[in-house]
């Protein structure tokens, strides 16, 4: 008789997450593999989707904000694209593409009102938790496609975390969070087939015990999972992947997200963590706890005197953080 160890008991952590909802959500223009302008999503469908994947983070405990959407930005609906967030920090992103590019000053008004101090415009091109990811006090930093490699000295001393670099060579995982996901402070899971040689090294050294997910679940952008450590939202069709995930004492969550991944983006992509933000004044202020509603009044609004002059560095950016380049390595 063999015994099977048993799965370890997963504790939920309460996250803090920003949305924004897809009221201007489309496909009219082509920067990914997944996009094709001749199949446009339905706009009622994908806001229906984006709005069970709210209220079920909401039932499961946690706190969502919502970001103003604006017109003429179709994919200000991938929240995760808006910043690398740690600590207090936040680093707006800088978007590759001139259709995303207008996200940048919305997110950055979006932190600035809520009362964020250390908020700094990336100058070089970064696209957020799309391509940044905490894991176990280091920055995994995806670069290929969208996040250049030489913004991540900025990322790395602005955010004071040292950088793992890491190569992604499939076009059709664009952004490292299609292809790497972050369940809980010891585990993650992984398609290695979209990374470079060296970053599937660097991963298999740094996490021997990862779940090593097939490409069929990649695909159907399994990876693109939010995780609180013990429940893990991630698209339906990633069903095997889902049963996997049950093996390792997760509770998965298949939600269907089918119209906003026209887009080239999943569940993952509609939330941005906001890490340990959460001594915001804003958050000290009176009535500051609740979950938004929908179309909220924006707090505070800051729209006007926030120009770029008021995207100051932080005067106490790291200078020792340390940048590891597997595919610069000898
Ligand atoms: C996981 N992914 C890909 C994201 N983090 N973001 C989705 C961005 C989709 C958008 N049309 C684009 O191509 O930028």
């Amino acid at each position: 008789m063999t015994t099977q160890a048993a799965a370890p008991m997963r504790i939920p952590r309460p996250c803090h997450f920003l949305m924004c909802p897809p009221t201007y959500f489309d496909v009219r223009y082509a920067i990914n593999p997944w996009m094709d302008p001749g199949d446009p999503p339905d706009r009622r469908v994908a806001m229906e989707q984006w709005e069970r994947l709210r209220a079920l983070l909401v039932d499961l405990g946690h706190r969502v904000e919502l970001a103003e959407p604006e017109p003429g930005l179709p994919d200000m609906v991938f929240a995760a694209n808006a910043a690398t967030v740690v600590d207090d920090r936040i680093l707006v992103s800088s978007f590759r593409h001139p259709e995303r590019r207008g996200e940048t000053a919305a997110y950055e008004r979006w932190f600035r009102a809520r009362g964020y101090r250390q908020v700094r415009r990336a100058g070089r091109t970064n696209e957020g938790q799309g391509d940044h990811l905490l894991a176990g006090g280091r920055l995994l930093a995806g670069h290929g496609f969208r996040t250049e490699r030489e913004s991540h000295p900025e990322t790395g001393g602005f955010l004071r975390r040292d950088v793992v670099e890491l190569t992604l060579v499939d076009a059709r995982f664009y952004h490292l969070d299609t292809a790497f996901a972050v369940l809980a402070e010891d585990t993650v899971m992984y398609w290695p087939g979209a990374f470079s040689a060296a970053g599937r090294r660097r991963l298999a050294a740094l996490f021997p015990d990862a779940l090593l997910v097939e490409e069929a679940d990649a695909a159907a952008f399994g990876l693109n999972a939010v995780s609180d450590g013990r429940n893990v939202l991630l698209p339906s069709g990633a069903a095997a992947l889902a049963d996997r995930l049950r093996g390792r004492g997760f509770e998965p969550h298949l939600v269907d997200a089918g119209e906003l991944m026209k887009a080239g983006g999943g569940p993952k992509c509609c939330v941005l963590h906001l890490h340990h933000a959460s001594a915001t004044p804003w958050e000290r202020r009176p009535n500051g706890h609740g979950n938004q509603r929908l179309h909220p009044a924006p707090a505070g609004s800051a729209r006007s005197g926030l120009g770029p002059a008021a995207a100051t560095a932080a005067p106490d950016a790291r200078a020792d953080f340390r940048v590891d380049r597997p595919d610069r390595a000898a």
